[in-house]
């Protein structure tokens, strides 16, 4: 009998999908409230196991001697040990197109905070000694500004289409998309990092986390003074002591950031004291709708593995399959 482990809190229609799949005979386990210590033990059981963006280790992989399948809730795999899986020959399935529309419109928000001066505002009627600051919030039009899109996949494109429709020049960095595969429109490629960070008024991030920041130090001293900065991806993709010190200085006027270094980020985190900074707990992808999709998607995705279904594009290590 098929046991899949579900590791982390699902949708309630997800939560449906697994009372059925139990009532046509699968062995389900689902935990809500995860740390990786708690499921290591139903993994060894496991067949197919689910996973949100806890880490799962080589060691956790180790323990899960009949496991066939690991599905993300979601597309950030980096929490993930790959190499792990692959010396297994596990295939790792994420969701594909369903929360990158969640994920733009959160990316859109935080830029239009950022020109907008969101929390600064909010701050000056909150406290009514503030209200003054209306005369020196420094807010902006976002309108004919120049947006920079980096990593110009699912939601960078959707991001796009946004922010062409606010009047933005927008351009994207991406060199791992293949110009065959650049999509038809407005947005032109920019093909260095270095042209593209001193072309930006403002800037989204919509890359997978690599070994280093993308935005360091040196990158923020290439910036325009006055940058905009929103960033859905994950924190590692910015250094967050170098974004401090360039909100300080005012080469960056304001940033808006949904993920962390480290999360939950820890009470000396460098942004805290930055009131033009706007924050969120990692919930880009977290919509009512996103979330139903993502929770439908991974079992789906899980069992389809399972039963040689599969869509490959869905497959982070497609080779797994062979
Ligand atoms: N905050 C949240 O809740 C969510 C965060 N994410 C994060 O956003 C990232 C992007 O998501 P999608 O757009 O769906 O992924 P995607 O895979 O469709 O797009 C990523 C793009 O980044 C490009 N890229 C990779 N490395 C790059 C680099 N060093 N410089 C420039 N471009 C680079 C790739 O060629 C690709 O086109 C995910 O990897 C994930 O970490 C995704 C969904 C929800
Ligand atoms: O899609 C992603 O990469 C996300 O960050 C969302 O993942 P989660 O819903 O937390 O498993």
């Amino acid at each position: 009998m098929t046991h899949l482990l579900v590791a982390g809190k699902l949708h309630p229609t997800g939560v449906a999908r697994l009372e059925a799949l139990k009532a046509e005979g699968v062995t389900v386990t689902y935990i809500e409230e995860i740390n990786e210590p708690s499921y290591a033990d139903h993994i060894v059981t496991a067949d197919a196991l689910v996973v949100r963006t806890q880490p799962l280790s080589a060691a956790t992989i180790a323990r899960a001697e009949h496991l066939k399948v690991v599905s993300r809730h979601g597309v950030g795999y980096d929490a993930v040990d790959v190499a792990a899986l692959n010396a297994r020959g596990i295939p790792l399935a994420i969701v594909g197109d369903v929360n990158s529309v969640s994920v733009a419109e959160q990316a859109m928000m935080q830029l239009l905070a950022g020109a907008k001066q969101a929390i600064r505002a909010d701050h000056a009627v909150r406290d009514p000694t503030k209200w003054g600051w209306r005369n020196r919030l420094e807010q902006r039009e976002i309108s004919g500004r120049n947006l920079l899109i980096i990593g110009f996949g699912r939601a960078g494109q959707k991001l796009a289409r946004m922010a062409v429709g606010f009047d933005m020049e927008v351009r994207a960095y991406d060199p791992y998309l293949q110009s065959t595969r650049w999509p038809e429109g407005p947005v032109k490629p920019i093909e260095t990092l270095d042209d593209a960070l001193a072309w930006a008024d403002c800037l989204s991030l919509h890359v997978p986390r690599g070994d280093k920041p993308l935005l360091d130090a040196v990158a923020f001293s290439q910036m325009k003074p006055g940058m905009i900065i929103a960033n859905t991806a994950r924190g590692g993709v910015l250094c967050e002591t170098a974004l401090a010190a360039a909100l300080s200085d005012g080469r960056v006027h304001a940033a808006g950031l949904d993920v962390f270094d480290v999360e939950p980020p820890t009470g000396g985190m460098v942004l805290a004291d930055h009131d033009n900074v706007i924050l969120s707990p990692h919930i880009a992808g977290l919509t009512e709708e996103a979330s139903e999709r993502m929770a439908l998607s991974c079992i789906d995705n899980a069992l389809a593995v399972l039963d040689g279904t599969i869509d490959p594009d869905l497959l982070v290590n497609k080779d797994a399959l062979t």
